[in-house]
């Protein structure tokens, strides 16, 4: 069961997610978050501890310079596409950066799923969320969780992570009613909106490991 933090931005929540065993932490380059870093910050985070999790940077339709900005003072593991990029733009990010990618999609009904065919030679791995509410400001951490069980028996095409709306209450039932091999979650072990809560991340991967 692969697990990641998304949204460390400081380093209570990067030692906590390092300590509770996660195998991703994202950092969102996304100015709006209120889980936004600089790159200067997150490759300090990075910095506090050599290996560990695979660091991930989340983009919402980047330049290639925003991502080469990142990419000069933090390394990344994999850089995760969460915008309206299509299959031709997560192709030319994954050649030019020589990074893996995953690709994030909006899933609210079965033929959201689709789309999954036409990603999948060009990325290395799904992140299957749910799709922003509507008024929602931001592409992804809105708490939102879509069904579950659009997921059962689904042949996705490549390692995936299920997101939206887990929490340590519910990410055990989540994995059972999906058949997930990975969970992604933010908003579930915040306190307040954008404020990692170390308790919670580490109720969050037992939960998930147990289930
Ligand atoms: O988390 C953000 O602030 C964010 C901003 C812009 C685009 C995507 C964002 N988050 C994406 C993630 O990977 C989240 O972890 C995922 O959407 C699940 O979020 P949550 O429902 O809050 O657990």
């Amino acid at each position: 069961m692969i697990v990641k933090i998304c949204g460390i931005k400081d380093a209570i929540g990067f030692d906590a997610a390092l300590a509770s065993g996660a195998d991703l932490l994202g950092f969102v380059f996304f100015p709006a978050s209120p889980r936004a870093v600089t790159p200067a910050e997150a490759g300090a985070l990075s910095r506090r501890h050599a290996g560990g999790p695979g660091r991930v940077g989340l983009f919402v339709d980047p330049t290639d310079a925003a991502i080469a900005s990142v990419l000069d003072v933090c390394p990344l593991d994999l850089i995760q596409l969460h915008g309206e990029e299509d299959p031709a733009r997560c192709a030319a990010v994954r050649a030019r950066f020589g990074v893996p990618v995953m690709k994030a999609l909006g899933i609210a009904e079965a033929a959201d799923l689709d789309a999954l065919a036409g990603f999948a030679p060009v990325v290395d791995r799904f992140l299957l969320d749910a799709k922003p509410p509507p008024g929602a400001a931001l592409p992804g951490g809105n708490a939102a969780p879509f069904d579950w069980g659009l997921m059962a028996g689904r042949d996705v095409p490549k390692p995936w992570l299920l997101a939206g709306g887990l929490t340590p209450a519910n990410v055990a039932e989540a994995i059972r009613a999906s058949g997930a091999p990975g969970v992604d979650v933010s908003s579930g072990v915040e306190r307040a909106r954008g404020v990692k809560d170390p308790r919670l991340i580490a109720d969050f991967i037992r939960a998930a490991r147990a289930g």
